[in-house]
């Protein structure tokens, strides 16, 4: 376990969170929409426009899904968890997983219910797994769910080597890694990232400065600062949207994304997707450097009437 770092499982496992509450506005979802690309590169692209204008004014604005993980804030850095002590400037995103239940309006305060649903201790690193389910507080339905991941580097080794740590009460089908097809894929969708990409992202509430701060970047490991996981998943869901479900954002279901490995702001990202029954398997790789740095799955309502 590295300097400062610190898990007591037991401490932590039996925390209770109390209830929080999150506020959003139409600017944050037009906000979440450019910051993830939307309108970047046509900004009256048909697909895209709605989630940043309506001709009736901003509160008819559509939601993408992916704006759903905002709801967690950024977990275990907001605050102090029992049981929790690992250094921050290590803490990568390793994966996210959302399930949706409603169409997402375009404002609402919701009352979020957050536990720890998984922890292992890897040796080098900590997993630390983390849902939160999010009311409409107005109507008191459930609107999604969220799963995140989070790759704690330096704070493994808090078990005996011999037995590590491992525990989950997150069904298996759900969050493993996915295979990618040897087919050629259905689709296959370009897109450049700004430079100035994580800057613009952060405005939707994660000021993590590892995407902002060159030496925190430095001592986090890496030559400048990185683009947040959320962006990137944003990027990927939205070419989804586009290449399958023809711009309708309302046939996402279900999101699994897994990072694979960190993207620099500026970079172009290339989404690749399979579609097998009504799921979406999907990669995307940096163009640049010819690296997968995600992958994962869409599941959609339904497909076949489209294609
Ligand atoms: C609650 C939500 C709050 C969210 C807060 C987020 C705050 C944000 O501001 C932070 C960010 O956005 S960081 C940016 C996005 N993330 C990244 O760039 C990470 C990219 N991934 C990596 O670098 C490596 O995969 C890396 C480093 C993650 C792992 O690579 P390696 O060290 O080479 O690991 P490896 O030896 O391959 O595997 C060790 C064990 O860990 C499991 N694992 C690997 N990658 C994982 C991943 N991405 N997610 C979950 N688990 C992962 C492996 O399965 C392996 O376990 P086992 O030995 O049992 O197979």
């Amino acid at each position: 376990m590295g300097d400062g770092s610190h898990i007591d499982p037991r401490l932590l496992l039996s925390h209770k969170f109390p209830e929080d509450t999150y506020t959003y506005t139409e600017r944050d979802v037009a906000l979440y929409a450019l910051g993830t690309g939307g309108c970047t590169r046509n900004a009256v692209d048909h697909d895209e426009l709605k989630y940043v204008h309506h001709e009736d004014g901003l509160k008819h604005i559509k939601v993408l899904p992916t704006f759903a993980a905002l709801f967690f804030g950024t977990g275990p850095l907001d605050k102090k968890i029992p049981g929790l002590q690992f250094d921050p400037q290590l803490l990568l995103h390793g994966q996210q997983y959302i399930e949706l239940y409603k169409p997402l309006p375009s404002n609402a305060t919701l009352k979020n219910k957050v536990s720890v649903v998984g922890l292992h201790d890897k040796g080098k690193a900590a997993i630390l797994e983390m849902e939160v389910k999010c009311y409409d507080e107005a109507s008191g339905e459930l609107l999604c769910m969220n799963r995140g991941t989070i790759f704690l580097r330096g704070a493994g080794g808090f078990s005996e080597s011999s037995q590590p740590y491992s525990y989950s009460n997150v069904p298996p089908n759900q969050v493993s890694a996915v295979k990618i097809p040897k087919e050629q894929p259905f689709a296959k969708f370009e897109d450049c990232t700004l430079p100035s990409q994580a800057l613009l992202y952060r405005l939707s509430g994660d000021y993590n400065p590892l995407h902002s701060d060159p030496r925190v970047a430095k001592a986090a490991g890496f030559s400048q600062p990185i683009l947040h996981g959320l962006c990137t998943l944003g990027f990927a869901v939205r070419a989804i949207i586009k290449c399958v479900c023809r711009g309708d954002s309302s046939l996402v279901k279900n999101i699994l994304g897994r990072f694979l490995l960190h993207v620099y702001p500026g970079e172009t990202l290339i989404t690749e997707m399979w579609i097998q029954g009504s799921r979406v398997i999907y990669q995307t790789k940096v163009k640049e450097r010819q690296r997968a740095v995600l992958s994962g799955y869409v599941d959609l309502h339904r497909l076949a009437s489209l294609l």
